[in-house]
């Protein structure tokens, strides 16, 4: 019947049934209708009570209840949520720390965007090689899937964790793969970790900046037989920071140990990860949803340590320092005879130290009280194992024992000296009464918290102190106490050259440069301040005109300028430079003619004063060194000393000594000290070969 004709139809009876009124036919009529609606729902409620999943449907919560209110997705229709225990990927690792709840059921949301098209980008950190060899193997497995992927070592190749960590890399979202090792002892990979941390906690930053990658998957790699309850504690650290900075984990964190089935179980991870490009599981629930209960917080994860040994014995950095002749002192200082102080032994020359500042080698003890640095300068041949941090967080030993110890193991590698031919007998006796300490060899020694103590210990002992700093340290600097000579390091003129040249680590390097340059002309005015300026071709020697800038900004005495040294091959210690970056004695001479031009053009006294050209080293002095028609730039040790145990105020000028002129700028000897033995290594080689 057609749908209007029974309602009219049942209206007329009830009129005719109650005489003709009106009222009552209205109420009869809103009765019906209330009826048949309730009619025509009932088919319906009961169409959803029979699609409900019967008590045996596999339902992917475990039985926690979630999908009794949900519509049950169907094969056709992917479901908009999964959940996965991501706590422990493979079954049969023992779980590497104690949770406090477990297991870990992490809700992820599906994504809009897929990872499908986006290039890989493989981050690994490596000491002994094996995340780097399973990083290579993550790489080659996604070229053969016909992915883009690049490897990217984290110690060398990324200079700034800020370009790929806070921003991204423009183009196409990327997918971020992590290989990381673990380690108890201090490794690289604990100032990835730092770093990851502060900026998730760096209020001036976006509180997601990794909303903008693809996805990211952290592969674990560790010894769950000796290091059963640290057991990839790093790699679950990184995999919990990149969550937390908005990242998507898209394949779950793995964690394998090297000592059991390593290679099938590395492949089987491999295998998910391609696996998992298609279809694709993003996983968000770390940034800031309100599900964020169900998370545990990474501190929580990670066992509470103590404090670590910046260099442990038996760690890789101890073992890689110990083998290229550096004798480690305590945990964090090292000393190594140079190769001046043997040349000078034998009457061969000491280094340009002594024709600037009559500083003996033989007498010279090169060491430092850390290890550890904030840049990681091209030129520096210690990436990759050395230590890293922008701030001490590390044990601290004590600078008695820093001291002594520097000196035993100085002593020590003299006394392994005594039968090499041509060691003069004078030079031998008097090389066990060091002189001079240069805090330049390696790391930053203003890091250290007990600076002032430990130099104080020297001056007691009647050692000159000629500390190096490398210009990121302004409040350290600005307490230091008096110094025999005070350098910092000038590696760029510009801010974006330096950051190329030295990698700092610290995101405001540059204003930290400028205050350091600032209190050098104030607070430290009363120093003996030097500009040492490293040229490395093609980084940092085309601009002499901002150098004078930073030149007027710190007003330094003196200027040393020095061209880089080859420091080996490029290969395996991330030094990028080759011999083509190591500037000619005349280009070094034609950058300092240069510069004192530009310094002159600008009323700034300074002069050319002496040369080293055996080292490649040029001394620029500010004229107030030229005293009575001579150059002063050496130091009357004895003077400095004296007016240290005085207590009295005293200043650079206080206690110089006369320049030799056959050290002057343009002499003849160019530096060489006319008393030594000028020895060419070429030459004795052929008289070798003719008395055969
Ligand atoms: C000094 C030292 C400390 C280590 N500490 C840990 C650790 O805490 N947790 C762990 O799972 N593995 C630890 N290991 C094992 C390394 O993670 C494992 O050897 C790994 O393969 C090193 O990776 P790499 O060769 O890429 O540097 C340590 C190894 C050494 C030598
Ligand atoms: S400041 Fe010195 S120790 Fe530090 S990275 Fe540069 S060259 Fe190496």
């Amino acid at each position: 019947m057609d749908s209007w004709l029974a309602p009219a139809v049942v209206v007329a009876i009830i009129y005719l049934l109650c005489g003709g009124r009106w009222t009552f036919v209205l109420l009869a009529s809103v009765a019906y209708l209330l009826s048949s609606k309730r009619h025509i729902e009932e088919p319906e409620t009961k169409d959803v009570a029979e699609s409900r999943p019967s008590k045996t449907h596999a339902c992917k919560c475990g039985g926690g209840g979630c999908c009794q209110s949900k519509k049950q997705p169907s094969a056709e229709e992917p479901p908009s949520e999964y959940e996965i225990d991501f706590t422990y990927s493979f079954k049969d690792t023992e779980p590497a720390v104690d949770l406090k709840r477990a297991p870990k059921i992490i809700r992820a949301n599906k994504s809009e965007s897929k990872p499908v098209s986006s290039p890989f980008l493989i981050f690994y950190s490596s000491l002994t090689g094996s995340s780097k060899r399973a990083a290579e193997k993550v790489c080659d497995a996604l070229l053969a899937a016909s992915k883009q992927a690049r490897l990217l070592n984290l110690d060398d190749d990324v200079d700034d964790l800020d370009s790929f960590f806070l921003n991204v890399p423009t183009g196409p979202p990327p997918n971020y793969i992590l290989v990381l090792p673990s380690y108890d002892t201090d490794s690289p990979i604990d100032y990835f970790l730092e770093f990851l941390q502060d900026t998730a906690t760096d209020f001036r930053v976006d509180k997601f900046p990794l909303r903008k990658v693809a996805g990211f998957s952290v592969l674990g790699i560790g010894d769950s037989e000796s290091w059963a309850s640290h057991f990839c504690t790093q790699a679950v650290a990184a995999d919990k920071w990149l969550s937390k900075l908005g990242a998507r984990r898209t394949f779950p964190l793995g964690k394998l140990c090297i000592k059991r089935d390593f290679e099938t179980k590395l492949q089987t991870w491999i295998d998910g990860l391609i696996d998992s490009i298609d279809h694709p599981i993003l996983d968000e629930s770390n940034s800031d949803s309100s599900d964020d209960e169900t998370l545990v917080d990474v501190e929580d994860l990670l066992p509470k340590t103590d404090t670590k040994k910046m260099v442990a014995d038996g760690s890789p950095t101890y073992k890689s320092l110990t083998k290229q002749g550096y004798s480690v002192i305590g945990s964090h200082s090292g000393v190594k005879i140079c190769r001046w102080t043997k040349s000078a032994l034998r009457g061969r020359g000491s280094c340009y130290k002594f024709a600037f500042y009559g500083i003996k080698s033989h007498l010279c003890m090169e060491t430092t009280p850390s290890l550890s640095c904030s840049n990681k300068c091209v030129f520096c041949w210690r990436h990759g194992t050395n230590p890293v941090g922008t701030t001490w967080r590390w044990e601290v030993d004590e600078p008695e024992v820093i001291v002594e110890g520097a000196l035993q193991a100085h002593y020590k590698k003299i006394k392994q000296m005594r039968g090499v031919p041509g060691v003069s007998a004078d030079r031998f006796a008097e090389a066990f009464q060091v002189r001079h300490c240069a805090l330049s060899l390696v790391g930053e020694p203003i890091f250290y918290p007990h600076i002032n103590r430990f130099l104080n210990l020297l001056h007691e002992k009647l050692i000159s102190s000629f500390l190096v700093c490398n210009a990121q340290h302004p409040d350290q600097l600005a307490t230091l106490k008096k110094v025999t000579q005070l350098y910092v390091s000038i590696d760029a003129p510009t801010k974006e050259e330096l950051k190329v040249v030295d990698r700092p680590l610290y995101r405001d390097y540059w204003e930290r440069l400028e205050r350091c340059l600032e209190i050098l002309r104030t607070v430290q005015s009363h120093q003996r301040t030097v500009y040492r300026l490293t040229l490395v071709k093609g980084f940092n020697m085309s601009d002499a005109t901002a150098y004078a800038d930073l030149v007027a900004k710190g007003e330094p005495c003196l200027i040393e300028v020095k061209g880089a040294t080859f420091c080996g091959s490029s290969a395996g210690n991330g030094n990028p430079l080759t011999m083509q970056n190591i500037p000619f004695y005349e280009e070094c001479q034609n950058f300092v003619r240069k510069l004192t031009a530009e310094l002159k053009s600008r009323g700034l006294d300074y002069d050319l004063a002496a040369e080293h050209a055996h080292s490649c080293c040029i001394l620029i002095a500010h004229r107030k060194f030229f005293i009575n028609g001579q150059w002063h730039t050496h130091i009357d040790y004895p003077k400095f000393f004296k007016l240290l145990e005085s207590g009295q105020s005293f200043n650079a000028l206080d206690y110089t000594a006369p320049t030799p002129e056959w050290a002057y700028w343009g002499s003849s000897e160019a530096g060489f000290n006319p008393e030594d033995t000028k020895f060419n290594r070429k030459q004795e080689k052929e008289k070798r070969q003719q008395n055969m």
